[in-house]
């Protein structure tokens, strides 16, 4: 990437060095880490540097985002989203992926180009942790200058019911299936659909196998909110009355897929951006959704 592009993505100039994180939480995984794992204790004994109480710690953890291996989530939540942004999901800003990798899940700064991400603008959140208030969340790594995604409560609710990874789009095709359900079946209809040979790409539920070509794919659609956050309880009550449903759809805005791991929340995302085009075409053209 040249300069250009890295300047036009971090214009708060990020040292990427180094970043802060509350003394609280530092002290704790400081000694969770000494008490189970000596052979870390070199490496970060050497790294925290205690401030007085009620001030930052001034700390080093750029280990967690920095690894040669592409299937690191500091790695390839950058590299999924460049591909996201060409099949325009996560244009403009909007959209984002998040990934749990053991007890540490990697986050996408808020409000930045999603496509020229790069691995040291990334969060590590040690999980599990609290999901609200915001401020105690256990961030243990975060770059300088730059706020954790607005989607962070939404994909901590996927992972609450055991997510790899999630993804979040802005899909004009997922938009425009929430706009016309609304219009056809009402506020409160799901979106629905059978007979189409991609429904085999969507799981019937957790541990339930994938859904047949003569099942009916249905995705819960919620109201759209003012704020990103505030979507957190639509997601949630979705979830809970469809409890097998892996994706839910927010009206006007996009969509929440999420999957056991990185690899099937994307090819489930992927899977159903087909099924919504097609849903839209198939609707030009006056053909049911469901036979
Ligand atoms: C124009 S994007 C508006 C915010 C949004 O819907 C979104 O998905 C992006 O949130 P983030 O905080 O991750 O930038
Ligand atoms: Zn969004």
């Amino acid at each position: 990437m040249n300069n250009d592009v890295e300047d036009a993505y971090d214009p708060f100039g990020d040292n990427e060095d180094d970043y802060t994180i509350s003394p609280r939480l530092n002290v704790h995984w400081l000694l969770g880490t000494l008490g189970t794992k000596p052979h870390a204790i070199t490496k970060l004994v050497a790294i925290p540097i205690m401030c007085p109480a009620d001030q930052t710690v001034a700390t080093n953890n750029d280990h967690l985002v920095q690894s040669e291996d592409p299937e690191h989530p500091a790695n390839l939540i950058p590299e999924l989203c460049r591909k996201f942004y060409n099949w325009g999901w996560v244009t403009g800003t909007g959209g984002g992926t998040s990934i749990r990798q053991g007890d540490h899940i990697f986050i996408a700064p808020s409000g930045v180009q999603k496509e020229l991400m790069q691995p040291n603008n990334i969060f590590v959140l040690q999980w599990p942790t609290p999901k609200y208030p915001a401020s105690d969340r256990n961030y243990i790594r975060k770059p300088l200058k730059l706020n954790p995604s607005a989607c962070t409560p939404l994909f901590l609710t996927a992972f609450e019911q055991g997510a790899g990874c999630c993804i979040h789009t802005h899909s004009q095709w997922a938009v425009l299936v929430t706009l016309l359900v609304e219009r056809e079946k009402g506020p409160d209809a799901c979106f629905e659909i059978s007979n189409i040979e991609q429904i085999k790409g969507i799981p019937r539920g957790k541990g339930k196998g994938m859904l047949g070509f003569f099942d009916t794919l249905k995705i819960p659609i919620i109201e759209n909110t003012a704020f990103e956050e505030d979507l957190t309880s639509g997601l949630k009550a979705a979830m809970n009355k469809y409890p097998d449903t892996y994706a839910v759809l927010v009206r006007r805005h996009g969509i929440y897929v999420w999957g056991d791991n990185t690899a099937k929340a994307k090819t489930q995302c992927e899977s159903l951006d087909y099924i919504f085009q097609l849903a839209v075409e198939m609707h030009k053209l006056g053909l049911p959704w469901v036979k």
